[in-house]
């Protein structure tokens, strides 16, 4: 069915310490270096490659899990989709195609799948893909800075600041946690629509915050999707439109957990890493959360050998 996969990318996440063996892995890295709306700083193109060089300092062992949770699982990491480094362009509507076939072909050979961007607005194909396989509905819990509920921005409907206004038009229902920046529209809509979120300002007096939020996801199955801005610059500076007062690690990580355990994830993506020249720390960061989903999963599925 995959017939363009390769194991021969330049890298792949973890590097040498797994096989990165297609049939065997449970779990598939999508790299989708696409970014064409970005407004402020750019570089979420170089996000995905970034997050996996980085990825190779990580210890396979997890300290929290007990486990070496890449032997668990089996990580995969496809050749990148959508690509639009050296200057090369993208047509929004091809990103959206290519990226929901791939997740389509994907999702159908049983793979938990981790997109990693790029701009935020490639969600919307990725999400399509899972549509287009799940009968039922899912719920879209967003991890973000924004609300990214505009019509249009800049131009075009497939602007980064308006992805969830497309998963919203889908019809699936959508918790959105960690918001501390709206413009007046996506204020109305938020009230008119009703729509769950849980904004930064008020969680961080809110001891139940993780809880309610849990609680407020009306479907057994979810698709998580993390802007990496939700999270507090000070750990990731590397991104494109930076917001103060976001979450921190541990409370990130904690959500995380507890989600994985109550809901059934069926898939992920990590979108909007723009690395900043001479630092690590968002790169490692963000390969470490993304590694950190993988165990989550591992434990919640009984991935476990040995
Ligand atoms: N999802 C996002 N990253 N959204 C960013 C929106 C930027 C809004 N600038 C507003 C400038 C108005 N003067
Ligand atoms: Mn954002
Ligand atoms: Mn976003």
């Amino acid at each position: 069915m995959i017939s363009t996969l390769s194991a021969t990318t330049a890298v792949d996440f973890l590097g040498s310490e797994i096989v990165p063996d297609y049939e065997t892995a449970k779990v598939v890295i999508l790299p989708i270096p696409y970014e064409a709306t970005t407004s402020y700083r750019k570089g979420c193109e170089n996000g995905p490659s970034a997050l996996l060089e980085a990825s190779h300092q990580l210890e396979c062992y997890d300290e929290e899990l007990d486990r070496e949770v890449c032997f668990d699982a089996g990580i995969f990491t496809h050749t990148p989709i959508a690509d639009t480094r050296n200057g090369k362009t993208v047509a929004a509507e091809e990103m959206l195609s290519v990226t929901q076939k791939t997740l389509k072909g994907l999702i159908e050979d049983q793979k938990f799948v981790i997109s990693i961007g790029g701009e935020h607005s490639i969600t919307a194909g990725v999400v399509q893909g899972y549509c287009q396989v799940y009968q039922e509905p899912f719920t879209v819990v967003q991890i973000d800075a924004h609300g990214d509920l505009r019509h249009e921005y800049e131009g075009t409907i497939h602007n980064h600041a308006c992805v969830m206004r497309r998963i919203v038009n889908l019809g699936l229902p959508t918790v959105q946690v960690g918001i501390r920046a709206i413009c007046q529209e996506e204020a109305d809509l938020i009230k008119q629509k009703n729509l769950t979120i849980f904004r930064a300002r008020e969680m961080a007096f809110n001891q139940d915050w993780i809880e309610q939020a849990i609680a407020s996801i009306p479907t057994e199955k979810v698709f998580l999707t993390i802007d990496v801005d939700g999270i507090d610059p000070s750990l990731i500076p590397g991104v494109g439109t930076p917001e103060p007062g976001g979450l921190n690690w541990y409370s990130t990580l904690t959500f995380l957990r507890h989600l994985f355990e109550s809901k059934d994830v069926i898939g992920c993506d990590i979108m909007e890493l723009a690395p900043v020249v001479d630092s690590v720390v968002s790169e490692f960061t963000v390969a470490k959360l993304t590694y950190k989903l993988i165990g989550y999963q591992a434990v919640s599925k009984g991935w476990i050998k040995g």
